[in-house]
């Protein structure tokens, strides 16, 4: 594992062989190839289905037994080097968005959300806990986040694939600096029609309304119903988010730690027409409930120190 790839300049040479032989469990993980070379994750536990791509430490399926999966997944995303996965939990550092200027650096170049979610990530750890399944990955700076200025971090995701579904980002700076950085759990939930979810838990909290030019606002609704496209940033909330689902028949719950921003996002039809790895009416079956800390939440970690950030997410029967 982890030769250099001078194609993509990340590290990319997994030896499947011995991925399976180091971490997997036979019945309830083992790593495959897929045709375009990313390294796939497949895991069965007694209470639950998963995909996992190292490609970005990316989970792209997770479906409790007996239930619909709870992650959307674009039919049309593409899964190949160099590319972000549409849907699923792309895992988004050290910028989230458009790459922006800092006290710290007045750089502006790279990828969208940062260069974790195309970054192939190092398994560390896999362990079967009851109907649990443990799974960590780390990344660690390549070459192409040291081009990007990154280059003395570490950071751990740790997973816990079962009824519910747990995943914990660790960002350590080893540098003798300050580390800025975003962050998220870009999470798309997978929901029977965006046009009639309830979204609960962010009245009072205050957010920044990205289509409307980030203007500051406060959510005075409650619940919250999606009617076009929505994508707002919303600023120090710990709070729990409730998608009730009247289609699909359950409450999808968001809790988090270690988070101080949550955004909603929904591409509607219009941008969902330009978005080329997203179908026409993708839209409508997601809303993205992101457990972060990005824009005016962004972290400053201090030298030789880490942070923690965790995002839980289960289901219950919709009460009606
Ligand atoms: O298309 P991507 O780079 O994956 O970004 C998808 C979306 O991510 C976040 O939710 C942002 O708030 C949106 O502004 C952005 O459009």
């Amino acid at each position: 594992m982890g030769h250099p790839d001078p194609g993509y300049g990340y590290t990319v040479a997994v030896n499947i062989d011995e991925l399976n032989e180091r971490f997997g469990i036979p019945g309830a993980l083992a790593f495959e190839t897929t045709e375009a070379g990313l390294v796939l994750a497949k895991v069965t536990t007694p209470s639950c289905t998963a995909e996992l791509y190292t490609h970005g430490a990316h989970l792209a399926l997770w479906q409790p037994t007996g239930l619909e999966p709870v992650l959307f997944l674009s039919e049309k995303s593409k899964f190949e080097k160099g590319a972000a996965i549409r849907g699923g939990i792309p895992v988004i550092f050290p910028w989230f968005g458009a790459r922006t200027a800092t006290s710290e650096s007045p750089r502006t170049d790279g990828p969208s959300h940062g260069f974790a979610r195309t970054t192939e990530w190092d398994v560390s750890f896999a362990a079967v806990v009851g109907e649990e399944l443990h799974l960590a990955l780390t990344l660690v700076p390549d070459d192409n986040a040291k081009a990007l200025g990154y280059d003395r971090f570490r950071v751990a995701l740790q997973f816990t694939l079962g009824r519910s579904l747990t995943v914990k980002m660790t960002v350590a700076n080893e540098d003798t600096v300050p580390l800025r950085f975003e962050e998220a759990l870009h999470t798309y939930l997978h929901v029977g029609d965006a046009t009639q979810i309830s979204v609960r838990g962010l009245q009072g909290t205050e957010f920044l309304d990205k289509p409307d030019g980030f203007k500051r606002k406060t959510q005075s609704e409650e619940p919250l119903h999606l009617e076009r496209e929505t994508d707002r940033v919303y600023l120090n909330t710990e709070a729990t988010v409730f998608v009730d689902d009247p289609v699909l028949k359950r409450t999808l719950v968001v809790e988090k730690s270690g988070s101080q921003t949550t955004v909603v996002w929904n591409p509607w039809s219009e941008l969902s027409h330009k978005l080329a790895d997203m179908s026409d009416e993708g839209w409508r079956e997601m809303v993205c409930v992101e457990t972060a800390n990005a824009s005016e939440g962004a972290l400053v970690l201090e030298p030789r120190s880490l942070h923690t950030m965790e995002a839980r997410i289960h289901v219950e029967p919709l009460q009606s």
